[in-house]
């Protein structure tokens, strides 16, 4: 029997009862044929390039995928129109499987299975052929899990597990667990979370809703941004159904409302989210709401409302530190089953600052180049894909990159640093400092000793022999610096 694919007609492929490789490499090259078609040539390349066809029987095709991250992507992304092409070149009974490759750092490769949204169980394809092609993966994941899920908007992989704590949001992190544990019955209500672009307010105000439902605490949580709800209520005005829209929002135990700034200026919908407040609020029904500043500063917002907003607990969310940010990329890798080079890591850490969705998008960035290249993901490798993301300059190495390096190091301070102190982390770290400074830069060693607190050449040429005994004695010490050198080198790249 041969190998080949025929199709008379879309949808009706028939195909030889067959297992082999190379059967599912011509099923998957008629798809991809499909695919190109209807999307753009870079995502393409990316996301289905790198993707193996493992096997084909009956009709159902296993592709191999370099990552869950991949998965994920795909089913987001392009679900539709892998389903499409699935359909057209298999047939209405088209099965897709995934095979991901977890892990290849650690030797052998393991693979989980994981399947394609359409591969559903009858009753539920049944239902969702009233709803065609509608919803996204996400969409369907929730309705799978039950109906209360889909109506709350929230995004399932938003929760407390996935979300990140540190110095920049354990203030709204502290409030969001104690909601999450209790809504409507605390002290922060409603719950105001702000700050700049990407920081995770969505992020966080949809872990208390998943909290919420996954505690069976209500049904009745909702996850709305300010924009929806202003053109359904316009909506709701137009087809004369406001009554039911009214009623709707003042049924929801937990009310989630993002980047309310766009309310300001638009006075009917405030009116009507001022009396729906009132309503949950004196009803103990949680209220969450974001920001992108401090809720005063956001002008034509009424001052009843603004007043309302207070009632509860406003806190912020920053930029996060750099050891926030190790975390975080750390975390969103684990979560994509791959492992990346501590100086990769340092390098995006240390250079992506502002906006946690950036740091996203250049592991994103990083991954999909890997899959097309299949090239070793090295620092080298890193600069040259992220460069039209992280643009750093390529700086001199001064002692005042050394001092700051060594401070941060330390946890002290330039005063510290270069005073009198003879405490001994401040010692240390001044004796690492000169002898970093030496090793690293040309200066002098008056000058070193200049810069670190007026000191004279010998006091720099003992620091020196310190630090040179301590490496060649202790293995703790030697990495220590060169710790200490690598954070330096990203520095002043
Ligand atoms: N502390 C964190 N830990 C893990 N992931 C985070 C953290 N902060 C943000 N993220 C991730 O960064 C991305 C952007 O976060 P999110 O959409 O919640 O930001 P935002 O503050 O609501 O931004 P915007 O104001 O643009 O709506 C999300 O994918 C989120 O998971």
């Amino acid at each position: 029997m041969s190998d080949t694919i025929q199709q008379e007609a879309p949808g009706t492929l028939k195909t030889t009862p067959s297992h082999s490789k190379s059967f599912a490499e011509k099923v998957w090259s008629a798809c991809l044929g499909l695919i190109q078609e209807n999307i753009n040539t870079l995502a393409f390349k990316t996301w289905f390039l790198p993707i193996k066809p493992l096997s084909f029987s009956g009709s159902e095709l296993t592709i191999e995928v370099p990552s869950q991250f991949f998965y994920e992507w795909i089913e987001e992304n392009y679900s539709v129109h892998v389903k499409q092409a699935l359909r057209q070149v298999i047939g209405p009974e088209a099965k897709l499987m995934y095979s991901i490759v977890m892990d290849k750092s650690q030797g052998q490769p393991v693979t989980i299975e994981l399947p394609h949204q359409i591969d559903a169980a009858p009753a539920e394809r049944a239902a969702r052929a009233e709803e065609p092609g509608q919803k996204s993966p996400i969409e369907r994941e929730r309705l799978a899990i039950g109906r209360s899920r889909f109506e709350s908007n929230l995004n399932p992989k938003y929760t407390f597990s996935t979300l990140i704590r540190g110095d920049c949001n354990s203030l709204a992190f502290a409030a969001s667990k104690s909601i999450a544990q209790n809504p409507g019955q605390n002290a922060f209500n409603p719950l105001v979370i702000y700050g700049g672009v990407g920081l995770g307010k969505t992020h966080m105000m949809q872990a208390i809703g998943n909290s919420v439902l996954e505690k069976h605490i209500t049904d009745a949580v909702l996850y709305v941004s300010s924009e929806k709800f202003a053109i359904d209520f316009v909506n709701a005005i137009q087809n004369g159904n406001i009554q039911e829209f009214s009623a709707f929002y003042r049924n929801i135990d937990v009310l989630i409302i993002d980047d309310i700034q766009f309310f300001a200026g638009k006075e009917k919908t405030q009116e009507e989210i001022f009396h729906i407040f009132n309503t949950l609020h004196q009803s103990n029904k949680q209220i969450i709401l974001s920001a992108d500043r401090p809720i005063k500063e956001i002008k034509g917002i009424e001052d009843r409302l603004i007043s309302r907003f207070n009632w509860g607990l406003s806190t912020d969310i920053q930029a996060p530190d750099y050891e926030t940010r190790k975390a975080i990329i750390q975390s969103k890798l684990k979560q994509s089953g791959v492992n990346l080079d501590p100086v990769v890591i340092e390098f995006i850490a240390t250079n992506v600052t502002n906006n946690v969705r950036e740091l996203e998008g250049c592991i994103v960035k990083l991954l999909a180049a890997h899959s097309l290249d299949n090239q070793e993901i090295d620092l080298t490798f890193t600069k040259s894909t992220l460069k039209d993301i992280i643009r750093y300059n390529t700086k001199q190495l001064t002692l005042d990159t050394i001092e700051k390096a060594v401070c941060s190091y330390f946890s002290i301070t330039s005063n510290d640093l270069k005073g009198k102190s003879k405490k001994k982390e401040i010692a240390v770290g001044r004796q690492i400092a000169m002898y970093l400074s030496k090793d690293m830069t040309d200066s002098s060693l008056k000058t070193i000793g200049l810069h670190f607190g007026g000191r004279d050449h010998s006091t720099v040429i003992h620091a020196l022999n310190t630090i040179e005994k301590k490496i060649a004695s202790s293995n703790e010490e030697r990495k220590k610096i060169e710790e200490l050198r690598k954070r330096i080198e990203i520095m002043s790249m």
